[in-house]
C-alpha cells in the first residue's frame, strides 16, 4: 500500500489555524519565528498553541541564521520537536545545531535550476530531513528566504529520491497540490501561502481543503 501524503501546515499563529491542521490530519505544524515574516509569532503565543498540539504531531520551529543563544532561548520557552533551518546556514552549521541542541533538523534548499539540488548531497550526512523550496527571482523585491508563494519546475524532482526524507514546498495550495505530486513523486508536502486568505491569515477552510486532498493522493 501507497504511503499516505505527509503534509506540514506552516506559519501556523492562531488556535483556529492549529485547529484546522490538526483534525485535518497536519503530520507536522511550523511557527515560524523571522522577525521580517507576516507569519512571525513570539515564543510566547507559540508556547500557548504549541502545547495543545498532540503527540503524534511534530510542532517544527522555522528559524533563519539565529545563533546558539536565540536557539536555546527558543526552546527554553516553546516545546519544540524539529528545527527548520531556513536560512544560509551550511552543513558545518546544521551539524553543530543538531550536535549542540538533540533535535532533528530539517535543512531547506532553495530551488531554481537543477544544480541547486547538488546542495542536498552536503546536507545529507547532517541532517533529519530536507525540504526544496522555491528559490525567489533576483528580480522579486522583497522576497523572504521561505513563504514567497512561488513554485519551481517541479520537473526538477521527478524521478529523484534522497535516502532521508525530503518535503515538497513553495507555492503549495489546494489547486495546485495534485499536479505538484504526481509530476514532482514527493510523499512529504509543505505550504504556508496557499493556505491563507492573504499574508499571515491563515485560512482553516484552505487548511482542511488542502489536507482531505492529500488524503487522496
Ligand atoms: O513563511 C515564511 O514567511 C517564511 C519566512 C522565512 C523563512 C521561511 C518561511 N517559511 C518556511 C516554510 O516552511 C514555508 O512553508 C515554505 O517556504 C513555503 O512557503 P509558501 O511558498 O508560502 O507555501
Amino acid at each position: 500500500m501507497r504511503m499516505a501524503i505527509e503534509v506540514k501546515i506552516c506559519g501556523i499563529n492562531s488556535p483556529a489555524a492549529l485547529s484546522a491542521a490538526v483534525e485535518g490530519g497536519a503530520a507536522l505544524v511550523g511557527f515560524n519565528f523571522y522577525r521580517k515574516s507576516p507569519r512571525f509569532v513570539t515564543p510566547e503565543a507559540a508556547a500557548a498553541l504549541a502545547r495543545t498540539v498532540p503527540a503524534s504531531i511534530k510542532r517544527v520551529a522555522v528559524i533563519v541564521d539565529l545563533d546558539n543563544e536565540a536557539i536555546a532561548a527558543l526552546l527554553a520557552a516553546v516545546p519544540l520537536d524539529m528545527l527548520q533551518l531556513h536560512g544560509k546556514e551550511d552543513p558545518t552549521r546544521a551539524a553543530a545545531i543538531r550536535a549542540r541542541f538533540r533535535k532533528p533538523v530539517m535543512k531547506a534548499i532553495s530551488i531554481a535550476q537543477a544544480s541547486d539540488l547538488e546542495a542536498a548531497d552536503k546536507f545529507l550526512p547532517v541532517v533529519d530531513r530536507l525540504m526544496f523550496d522555491a528559490k525567489p527571482p533576483p528580480s522579486m523585491k522583497d522576497a523572504l528566504p521561505g513563504g514567497n508563494a512561488i513554485s519551481f519546475d517541479w520537473t526538477l524532482l521527478a524521478g529523484r529520491d534522497w535516502p532521508k526524507p525530503w518535503m515538497l514546498a513553495g507555492g503549495l495550495n489546494p489547486e495546485n497540490l495534485a499536479e505538484a505530486v504526481r509530476i514532482s513523486g514527493a510523499r512529504r508536502v509543505d505550504a504556508a501561502s496557499g493556505v491563507e486568505d492573504r499574508p499571515g491569515v491563515k485560512s482553516p477552510e484552505k487548511i482542511r481543503a488542502l489536507l482531505a486532498l492529500a488524503k487522496t493522493l
